[in-house]
């Protein structure tokens, strides 16, 4: 891919294979979740979150998304149990939604798509870096969480209150004391399987931790997130929406459930 990658039909995720060959690999993500044919396992644990609102640092448009980025120079901000042993720093969360809200998030369960689904990234700190565990097996672990439409997240407006000053991509602004547990649901009954990052470079480095039950956004809060811009200031506009890949292929690879 001559270009860099993104959504479209020249650079999005039918393509991402001719420069990042591991998009054919046998642990991609995202998957369809079938809960059927997910496996209660009694050994898996509750998840334990502790997040601390003062390790928040930015909000970034990156071109693919919006990200709230953490100080993560210390395990003020982590993520214990559940599938995981040892100690994962959250380094930031973002989201992936649709043009409309019938589609957009890149879990699908039976074959359901939400209207967006957010995704908080912490790396495992038997790692000196966020960098180095990213190209490890067990290096990442990201707890998605779907968005699903009904009452208006107040929560979720304090980030579309910052989209202002991060309409266009590289602009990015200080976000203070944003408690990223607000933004989980109130059952953390999950699945959890063996994947990758759903982004280009695609490594093969993530435990997935899917939330069974959704948050809420109203439809107006989706059109807000849809006035971003994947464009830079000064290029013709493109508007942020699709920035989802569909789900891949399982390749043999056991779903857990942490619930029967
Ligand atoms: N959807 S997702 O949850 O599977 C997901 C999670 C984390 C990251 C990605 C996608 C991609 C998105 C852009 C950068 C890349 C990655 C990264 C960032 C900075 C780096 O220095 C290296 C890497 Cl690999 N961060
Ligand atoms: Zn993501």
């Amino acid at each position: 891919m001559s270009h860099a990658w993104g959504y479209a039909a020249s650079n999005g995720p039918d393509k991402w294979a001719d420069s990042f060959p591991i998009a054919n690999g046998p642990r991609q993500s995202p998957i369809d979740i079938v809960p059927g044919e997910a496996s209660f396992d009694s050994k898996l644990k509750p998840l334990v979150l502790k997040y601390d609102p003062s390790t928040c640092q930015e909000i970034l448009n990156n071109g693919h998304s919006f990200q709230v980025t953490f100080v993560d120079d210390s395990d003020s901000s982590t993520l214990k149990d559940g599938p995981i042993s040892g100690t994962y720093r959250l380094k930031q969360f973002h989201f992936h939604w649709g043009a409309s809200d019938d589609k957009g998030s890149e879990h699908t369960v039976a074959g359901t798509k939400y209207p967006a689904e957010l995704h908080l990234v912490h790396w495992n700190t038997k790692y000196p870096s966020f960098g180095e565990a990213a190209s490890q097996p067990d290096g990442l672990a990201v707890v998605g969480v779907f968005l699903k439409i009904g009452a208006e997240n107040a929560n979720l407006q304090k980030l579309i209150d910052a989209f202002d000053s991060i309409k266009t991509k590289g602009k990015q602004s200080s976000f203070a004391n944003f408690n990223p547990a607000t933004l989980l649901p109130g059952c953390l009954d999950y699945w959890t399987y063996d994947g990758s990052l759903t982004t280009p470079p695609l490594l093969e480095s993530v435990t997935w931790i899917v939330c069974k039950e959704p948050i809420s956004v109203s439809s107006a809060q989706m059109g807000k997130f849809r006035s971003l811009l994947f464009s830079a200031e000064g290029e013709s506009e493109c508007c942020m929406v699709d920035n989802y890949r569909p789900p891949q292929p399982l390749k043999g690879r056991p779903v857990r459930a942490s619930f029967k």
